[in-house]
């Protein structure tokens, strides 16, 4: 279940303004990709090209062996209704209780009878975890309740891919992990292909099985969770592991007089990679990989440290692995 996403050669201006050139990755099937970069750098509209809201202007998206950015308007319609999207603010209609909010799509898109209808949106608020919440507005609830309902509403007609925008954005820490475990459980469970933009380093860290990093208009860096986290390539070091030395700068990459007042200096070492978030119910996830596999595999040694259950009380170590594997680099 889920399905594979291969993007080649992507590039996308909005008039003069170049937003990324040639972007190429695979969103493998089942898995859970994460997409960061900077503010501004074209995450959004990267998800919106994917879901066919924006056009690219050179470039082929593949799902299912056809290329989404030749299709006809009727035929994109269909292949739409593989995508389920969670936009940023939860794009919940403010005057409709979560019920109807969460019915929308299915009473829009399909002949379904309101006793069904009722079931499948029960179902979902069930899982999101909103049972009882059905009848609020939505400004009667928190800001972290309003992205579950958004994701509710995102899961009524099953998709095959979710698109889930800045799930993070105004949420504190806590939350932010809560709904962090949601989405490893709700992948478990639906085995869905994810892709989640997000600026919470923490989340980018333990959560997914891939990451992307979206920087200067090209994607630098597209790959395994472990690939990148032990990756020294600079941008990708930088971004990672928040700091200011490197070639990001403030507003736009760093000039060549800044980038020379930073010669020599030491950068701190990588730091540990964390295990990788488990289900709470210990439950096994399609994309889920031994902790160390791609390390061990590449010959990669990857930072002392990594993937010890030392590392308790890090956020995202599994609650369900019980027993950590040997810690590998130490
Ligand atoms: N419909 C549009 N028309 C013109 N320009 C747009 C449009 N949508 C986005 N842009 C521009 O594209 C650029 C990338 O925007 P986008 O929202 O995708 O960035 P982002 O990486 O998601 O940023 P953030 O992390 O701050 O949310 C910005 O300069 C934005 O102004």
């Amino acid at each position: 279940m889920g399905v594979e996403v291969t993007v080649e050669g992507l590039t996308k201006h909005f008039g003069s303004q170049a937003i990324w050139r040639d972007v190429s990755l695979t969103l493998p099937a089942g898995e859970i990709s994460v997409m960061l970069g900077p503010s501004g750098t074209g995450k959004s509209v990267f998800l919106k090209t994917l879901v066919g809201l924006l056009k690219p202007d050179q470039g082929s998206i593949w799902i299912q062996g056809q290329d989404l950015t030749t299709l006809r308007e009727r035929q994109l319609y269909e292949v739409r209704k593989l995508f389920g999207v969670l936009f940023q603010d939860g794009a919940l209609f403010g005057s409709m209780n979560l019920f109807d909010n969460i019915a929308f799509p299915l009473r829009e898109h399909t002949k379904k009878p309101e006793s069904q209808v009722r079931d499948i949106v029960m179902e979902k608020i069930e899982l999101v975890g909103l049972q009882g919440a059905e009848g609020k507005l939505p400004g009667e609830i928190s800001g972290g309740m309003r992205k579950r309902a958004g994701l509710a509403r995102a899961l009524v007609l099953d998709p095959e891919i979710l698109l889930i925008d800045e799930p993070d954005s105004g949420l504190d820490p806590v939350r932010t992990s809560y709904i962090n475990q949601l989405f490893i459980d709700l992948n478990a469970q639906i085995d869905a292909t994810f892709l989640i933009v997000t600026h919470d380093i923490n989340t980018a860290r333990t959560v997914p099985d891939n990451i992307g990093l979206l920087y200067h208009k090209h994607l630098a860096m597209f790959g395994p969770r472990e690939m990148l986290l032990s990756s020294e390539e600079p941008v990708v070091r930088q971004f990672l592991n928040a700091q200011t030395v490197g070639p990001i700068g403030m507003s736009e990459e760093k000039d060549a007089t800044e980038l020379a007042a930073e010669s020599g200096m030491e950068l701190p070492p990588l730091p540990p990679i964390a295990l990788q978030l488990g289900t709470s119910d210990g439950r096994p996830r399609q994309g889920e990989k031994e902790p160390g596999a791609w390390c061990r595999e590449n010959g990669v040694t990857p930072p002392p440290g990594s993937f010890a259950s030392s590392h308790a009380g890090v956020p995202g170590v599994s609650r369900a692995t019980g027993t950590a594997p040997e810690p590998v680099g130490a």
